[in-house]
């Protein structure tokens, strides 16, 4: 069985409420409690925590920063990985370490599957939380407190990011991506999620050498997924991104899969915690052992 590198980070220092951090830590207990021999999956668990001194700010520029090197390693390597958040801000860590990793940076290609944008800058976002701005740092238009808190010198191209599945966002955050050029698919324009995530992924292909997965739980229906920090209604159903997920299982150019915002206290009998996991195997177990 191959083992999959996965890094927990075990931070909501960039959200809004400080409960999703135990995301990372509730997985891995999950998938001890499996039977042995009944494992699909082996995942070598490697932890971050969030430093207890200094501003917000200083803690995630250097929790990003240490992200990035796992990230950046692996991409060197040629590894595939699993990330599990923490609020979506460790985004900023996770790829750009992947763009660190590559000869060639431009050619990193990231499908983003969230309810929001997630590109405020601090100027803009109304809440002043940090996991609403990753996609602004990503793409280089980070004001100077952002983009001191994302660890690359490069970005994703705008016409290399695809965001699918958005329903929640203020005009800021849309008036940049427009400007920029991002590919935007909204949930009510979504008919089938596999097709849609096969012809990012085919698009992204022509340009990219290798391409990133980030999902927030928040993509999904809150009836299907309630335990998560920001929800908004009108969500993807669980079953349809499960299907999605397992065809594009193992497609050679994916170098890794994001998933964030899992918060426990609204989570119902463990509903959010057992899709995780289930998402995680449709996406890294070979259809032919799930
Ligand atoms: N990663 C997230 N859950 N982002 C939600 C952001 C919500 C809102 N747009 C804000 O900036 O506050």
């Amino acid at each position: 069985m191959a083992i999959l590198q996965t890094l927990g980070v075990t931070s909501c220092v960039g959200g809004a409420v400080p409960f999703c951090g135990s995301a990372a830590e509730m997985l891995r207990d999950e998938f001890a409690r499996q039977i042995p021999g009944q494992n699909r999956l082996k995942l070598q668990w490697h932890m971050l925590h969030p430093e207890n001194k200094g501003s917000k700010d200083e803690k995630l520029a250097r929790l990003n920063q240490s992200i990035s090197q796992f990230t950046e390693y692996w991409t060197k390597e040629n590894q595939t990985f699993l990330l599990v958040g923490g609020d979506h801000s460790c985004a900023m860590g996770t790829w750009g370490g992947v763009i660190n990793g590559l000869r060639q940076p431009g050619q990193f290609g990231l499908i983003w599957l969230d309810a929001h944008m997630d590109a405020h800058t601090f100027a803009t976002s109304p809440s002043g939380n940090i996991h609403g701005m990753p996609i602004a740092a990503l793409l280089g238009r980070a004001d100077e407190k952002l983009a001191a808190m994302y660890p690359s010198s490069d970005i994703i191209k705008p016409e290399n990011l695809v965001l699918i599945g958005v329903r929640s966002y203020e005009s800021e955050e849309y008036g940049l991506l427009k400007q920029a050029g991002v590919d935007i698919v909204f949930v009510d324009e979504i008919k089938g999620l596999a097709q849609v995530l096969i012809k990012a992924i085919d698009k992204l292909s022509l340009s990219c050498q290798i391409i990133g997965i980030s999902i927030d739980l928040d993509v999904l229906d809150p009836e299907d997924a309630p335990g998560v920090e920001t929800p908004a209604q009108g969500g993807i159903k669980a079953e349809e991104l499960l299907a999605a997920l397992s065809l594009i299982n193992r497609h050679p150019k994916i170098c890794g899969l994001e998933i964030c915002e899992f918060n426990p206290e609204k989570d119902t009998r463990n509903k959010t915690l057992h899709l995780m996991k289930a998402i995680i195997e449709a996406f890294f177990v070979a259809p032919d052992k799930q």
